[in-house]
């Protein structure tokens, strides 16, 4: 067994709260022996915020206990800023959670402090930001990924596996939506969701996860062979009260293996049996709500023939192992700093880059308040 990984979180928000939860939750659960995870640091706007955390922390139940037991907050510094973070000599990576504008500043301070970066999706603004974090990671020869937890989550690994079997048939169609009703006509304009200069809207927030649905099905597809699709068209209605996207879609073409459509959306529930469906010849898979972690599946098939309506319906259960499923990233994390590799195979910068330059395009395009905005990148 390995020395444990030592963490340094940034920002002490909900998604920061989640993740390091998870840390706390003992490896053995998910059947993990080869890595293991300690907080060393907190980093937050305010040091009473970064205590209140750690103070969160210390008071985990359940499966988020074990970590108290076994060393995992043992010695945790809290700070005021998330230099002192950055510059702490007990933290090998650096988990950013700060919300989507500050992705790019705050990961390229933390590289260019010497640290190993796992920053929350969208990864940046936009494309050229991320180029300019992948060029920083590479001259300093440090370990940076996207942390989209949902592909390293056991349905993801199961959903390939069945697609690529070929069992369904050759691939026809695929489309991905995450809806949800925020209410945008009410809720906090302040909000991250609503608020344009923390980067608001559906697209950069939710449009991580019908792509990441795409890229697992349909870029991976073997009848693919991994080359980019085409954006075709997309579309934005504007959310006037601020000027962000309250919905956006975009389709997509991986030429001769077939189309996708993709959609995010903050005014409307999305339809729970269905939060992204691959078409194929033989069958179709559904794989069910909520996209950002599934746990189950249906193959639909048809006994008689493809336009029968007589449908047959089989649903798989793949569940998340105990805590909240961001250990898996954590545990990837780990793993690639153990072997001295720069970026994960599981979600490479160059995925992370055919996404957020679908982000781009279809921002480009549409007529929110962002559609000429630019990152930091070169500032
Ligand atoms: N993987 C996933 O499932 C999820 C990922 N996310 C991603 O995580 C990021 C943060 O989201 P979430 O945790 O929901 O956001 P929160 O608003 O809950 O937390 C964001 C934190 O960022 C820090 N921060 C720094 N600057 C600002 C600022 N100007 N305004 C507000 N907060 C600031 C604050 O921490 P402090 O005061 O301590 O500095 C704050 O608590 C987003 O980019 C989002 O896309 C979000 C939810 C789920
Ligand atoms: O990443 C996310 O997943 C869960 C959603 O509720 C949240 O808005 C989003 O940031």
């Amino acid at each position: 067994m390995s020395q444990p990984i030592r963490w340094g979180i940034i920002s002490t928000g909900y998604i920061s709260t989640s993740f390091a939860k998870d840390l706390l939750v003992d490896p053995a659960t998910r059947d993990v022996y080869d890595v293991k995870h300690k907080i060393t640091a907190v980093g937050s706007r305010s040091v009473e915020s970064a205590d209140k955390f750690i103070e969160g922390l210390k008071n985990s139940e359940g499966v988020h206990s074990w970590g108290l037991t076994s060393g995992v907050l043992d010695g945790v510094m809290g700070y005021g800023t998330y230099e002192e973070v950055f510059n702490d000599p007990n933290v090998d990576v650096v988990y950013i959670g700060t919300p989507h504008t500050f992705h790019h500043p705050n990961s390229k301070a933390a590289l260019l402090a010497g640290k190993h970066v796992l920053c929350e999706k969208p990864f940046t603004f936009d494309l050229e930001e991320l180029d300019e974090l992948i060029k920083i990671a590479k001259e300093k020869k440090l370990f940076l990924m996207e942390a989209v937890w949902t592909r390293f989550h056991p349905i993801a690994y199961a959903v390939q596996e069945e697609l690529f079997s070929g069992k369904l048939g050759k691939i026809k169609r695929f489309q991905a939506d995450f809806s949800m009703d925020m209410k945008p006509e009410t809720a906090d304009p302040k909000h991250r969701m609503l608020n344009p200069d923390l980067g608001g809207g559906s697209l950069l927030d939710m449009g991580p996860y019908p792509s990441v649905w795409a890229m697992l099905c349909m870029q991976h597809h073997p009848s693919n062979q991994n080359r980019p699709p085409k954006l075709l068209s997309s579309y934005q209605t504007v959310l006037k009260r601020t000027g962000v996207d309250l919905n956006s879609r975009w389709l997509l073409e991986w030429e001769g293996v077939g189309q996708g459509l993709l959609l995010t959306e903050m005014g409307v529930k999305g339809f729970g049996p269905m939060t992204a469906l691959v078409q194929c010849e033989e069958a179709d898979l559904a794989i069910h709500w909520p996209p950002y972690k599934p746990e189950s599946y249906t193959i639909h098939t048809h006994p008689q023939n493809r336009d029968s309506p007589e449908t047959q319906a089989v649903t798989h259960h793949v569940p998340i192992h105990p805590g909240i499923g961001m250990h898996y990233e954590a545990d990837e994390v780990a793993r690639c700093l153990l072997a001295g590799k720069l970026e994960s195979d599981r979600m490479p910068w160059e995925e992370s880059r055919i996404v957020q330059g679908w982000f781009d395009e279809v921002r480009k395009a549409g007529d929110t308040v962002h559609k000429d905005w630019k990152g930091h990148a070169g500032e």
